[in-house]
């Protein structure tokens, strides 16, 4: 466990607070699931759950799955939060449904890419923000599942990106004007691309809402996140950004020293 978090921390409610034993052999997949399964500990029946996206989520929502099989959930609906994990979904069963029909979400499950001792997120490195925000951004609960290796002392610091999803439409202006906003924080952005072309220049990524994502490569950290935030979303071609602050309820870390559930109002 990094030393900005506490060892212990106290859960508003179930589950009860626990620090598993060491876990010192476990591979970065292995933290990453026991976290997702920690995580659907708060899954009750009946309830409607946003299902994040990437390597942590994943267990999550395959855990979500082999419960409603056993029989140990039931009436579950899962709000995707991205085409992968709605294709992981339905291969998996689970009733799916999205925020017109279902507004609110009862509790969401996510990974992310960096987490800071107050919960702010980095999130979209694996391509997903936009939908992901909307979701967890309508849940009466947010639970973040992580191994150790995504705790930092500041996000958008580490020297790896803060992604911004951008209308296609002149994105290369849009992202001449983010680097200019964070030029004394040292900032580089770069349009994100394709991994794996042939020679040439790659095309650009594409986001489920067919945008582009510029990433943001800060060499220190931005200081007032809110602030930051705000000046990120006046541009008219930015669509959203990738720091969620003030969102997660709780955190789930899974490490070497074993897991730590963190609640931001505990
Ligand atoms: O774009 C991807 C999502 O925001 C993920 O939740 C985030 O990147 C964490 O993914 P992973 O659990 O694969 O590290």
């Amino acid at each position: 466990m990094g030393s900005a978090f506490d060892p212990l921390v106290t859960l508003s409610d179930e589950p009860a607070v626990v620090n598993s034993p060491p876990s010192s052999n476990l591979t970065q997949d292995e933290l990453k699931k026991i976290a997702a399964y920690r995580a659907v500990e708060y899954v009750k029946s009946g309830m409607v759950v946003g299902l994040g996206t990437g390597s942590t989520a994943k267990h999550a929502v395959a855990r979500i799955s082999e419960l409603l099989r056993e029989g140990k959930l039931k009436d579950i609906i899962g709000i995707p939060t991205s085409t992968t994990t709605h294709e992981q979904a339905v291969s998996l069963g689970i009733p799916l449904s999205d925020l017109d029909s279902h507004p609110v979400v009862d509790l969401s499950i996510d990974g992310a890419d960096e987490v800071d001792p107050a919960l702010n997120l980095v999130k979209g490195r694996g391509g997903s923000l936009l939908r992901e925000k909307m979701i967890e951004g309508a849940s009466k609960k947010f639970v973040v599942i992580v191994d150790e290796s995504k705790l930092v002392k500041h996000i958008g610091g580490s020297g790896l990106a803060v992604p911004v999803e951008v209308v296609p439409f002149c994105c290369n202006f849009t992202a001449g004007k983010l680097e200019e906003l964070f030029r004394e924080a040292g900032c580089v952005a770069k349009l994100r691309r394709k991994i794996g072309s042939n020679g040439g220049e790659a095309a650009p990524a594409v986001t489920d809402n067919g945008n582009y994502v510029v990433d943001l490569y800060l060499e220190r950290d931005i200081g007032d996140l809110d602030a930051a935030s705000e000046a990120i979303l006046k541009f008219p071609g930015v669509v959203e950004h990738g720091m969620f602050l003030g969102m997660a309820t709780t955190l789930i870390v899974a490490g070497k020293f074993g897991v730590t559930v963190k609640d931001r109002f505990g």
